[in-house]
């Protein structure tokens, strides 16, 4: 169960960043922002100060004033639309593998050891600590075949706070004797047995919720897919696989499933394509598997860093965005070497010229397009766009405080760097400082968290 914690009516005083559209960022210099009890933004004001909140808002005179120093600003939490925490050990270590001769030379020996529950203990949790440090409040996982370790994960996260959709992966072939699901009944129950316990640790969902995990089409039989997408059905729960990530994956589901039109066909076919599915890659889809996947409401989770790092492809997000498909960010630890949506930000904006080399300008993402896939376009994804992902009054308070290195003049650092990468020389304007933050901001900028209105995770420079 989650620590439970009472959270104090708030207003936020400062500097408030978020995107209300693809390509609009909005700033709001001497905002406030009232959060009540149940973490829901109850007023947003712009321009203002604390006796004119106050005037306005007399019933919240007693609330408590969280006021923002320096340079800094909020920004929405981000949403990572897929990772996979048991890899967190890995991150980093790809050398020159492509994915499938990665998945056997580091993933799977490591996810197999997930059988041990207290390095699952050690791992989640760390992980989770981690992925929160850079702002993250929303989560899509992928943990491993093991329920009992899927289930810590979900526990793990409703106790610190942050959002998940934690997902036991189902994989009943092409998978090594040591680390597969020993039979469909057996793949079907154990998912069964890990949705039921993530609903009963959290009936509402608010926090944490399960997701129907097939690992990708290879790894699974065709009546594994079928029954995974009849499950998701019966469960009403989200589902999340990989799709057309690599070319030799994809040479290798035409050869598993040679009835079906496309990749995107085996998923559809099986149930495996709806509103409530996460497709992670999408580099290689054709223009009719995109146009099947927009049709069914499934959404994209872009990958950039992971697609980079083990050379599966520069996926083509302004064609995606162009017809209106669904996109969110992804770290995909550890194909990704990144638990930071901030350096996905980067990393799509990089993709996206390298693109723009071949396809022409338009193909470039712009920093403000990157932080919508980050913020809104995420919440999306995981079906939470009406709940976070930007300041509305009736959103809830799922927010980072970023604050940003402030160069005194005629200062010298003296060593001191603890503040983050980024100097402030404080004739930059708001914009600016969040270019600034977005090209070369790290964790040290992100130094206090929240999820719906709770403090889940803060620095020392929070309030120094
Ligand atoms: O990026 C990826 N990570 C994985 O763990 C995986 N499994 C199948 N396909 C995959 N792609
Ligand atoms: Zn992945």
């Amino acid at each position: 169960m989650a620590a439970s914690s009472s959270i104090p009516k708030t207003i936020y005083l400062g500097t408030f960043v978020h995107c209300v559209s693809l390509s609009d960022l909005e700033i709001g210099e001497n905002g406030a922002i009232g959060v009540d009890e149940n973490g829901i933004i109850r007023f947003v004001e712009k321009d203002t100060e604390l006796g004119h909140v106050h005037e306005k808002h007399p019933d919240w005179n007693n609330a408590e004033v969280i006021h923002l120093k320096g340079n800094g600003f909020y920004f929405p939490g981000f949403i990572d639309t897929h990772t996979h925490a048991p890899q967190h050990p890995n991150t980093g270590l790809f050398g020159k593998t492509t994915l499938l001769d990665w998945l056997d030379t580091y993933t799977f020996p490591m996810e197999a050891s997930f059988s041990d529950l207290s390095r699952a203990q050690t791992i989640y949790s760390n992980f989770v600590s981690r992925t929160l440090s850079h702002g993250t409040t929303t989560c899509a996982y992928y943990a491993t075949v093991h329920v009992p370790a899927t289930n810590l994960l979900a526990d793990i996260c409703l106790q610190r706070g942050q959002r998940a959709l934690v997902g036991r992966v189902c994989m009943n072939t092409m998978s090594p004797e040591y680390y597969r699901d020993q039979s469909i009944d057996s793949a079907i129950a154990d998912s069964k047995a890990s949705i039921d316990y993530i609903r009963s640790i959290d009936p509402t969902g608010d926090i944490v919720k399960p997701i129907v995990t097939p690992r990708f089409a290879p790894s699974c039989t065709s009546d594994c897919l079928s029954a995974l997408g009849q499950l998701a059905k019966e469960t009403e729960a989200h589902i999340q696989t990989h799709i057309s990530e690599n070319k030799n994956e994809n040479a290798l589901v035409k050869e598993l499933f040679p009835d079906s039109k496309s990749y995107t066909d085996v998923y559809d076919t099986a149930g495996l394509l709806t509103p409530k599915t996460i497709l992670a890659h999408g580099v290689h889809l054709s223009q009719e598997e995109r146009q099947v996947i927009k049709d069914r409401g499934a959404k994209i989770s872009h990958c950039p860093a992971s697609n980079t790092a083990i050379t599966s492809g520069c996926a083509p997000i302004r064609e995606f965005l162009d017809m209106g498909l669904t996109v969110g960010l992804g770290t995909d630890v550890s194909g990704g070497f990144s638990p930071s949506i901030l350096e996905e930000c980067r990393q799509a904006i990089w993709t996206s010229r390298f693109r723009a080399m071949h396809d022409g300008d338009e193909a470039k993402l712009s920093t403000q397009e990157a932080l919508y896939l980050a913020t809104r376009g995420g919440a999306a994804v995981v079906g939470m766009e009406d709940r976070v992902g930007g300041f509305e009054v009736g959103k809830e308070w799922d927010a980072q405080m970023i604050r940003l290195g402030e160069v005194k003049e005629g200062g010298d650092r003296e060593g001191r760097f603890d503040d983050g990468p980024v100097d402030v020389f404080g004739w930059e304007s708001a914009e600016d400082r969040v270019n600034k933050w977005v090209y070369s901001g790290d964790d040290r900028n992100c130094v206090a968290v929240w999820v719906k209105g709770r403090l889940v995770h803060r620095t020392a420079r929070f309030r120094d």
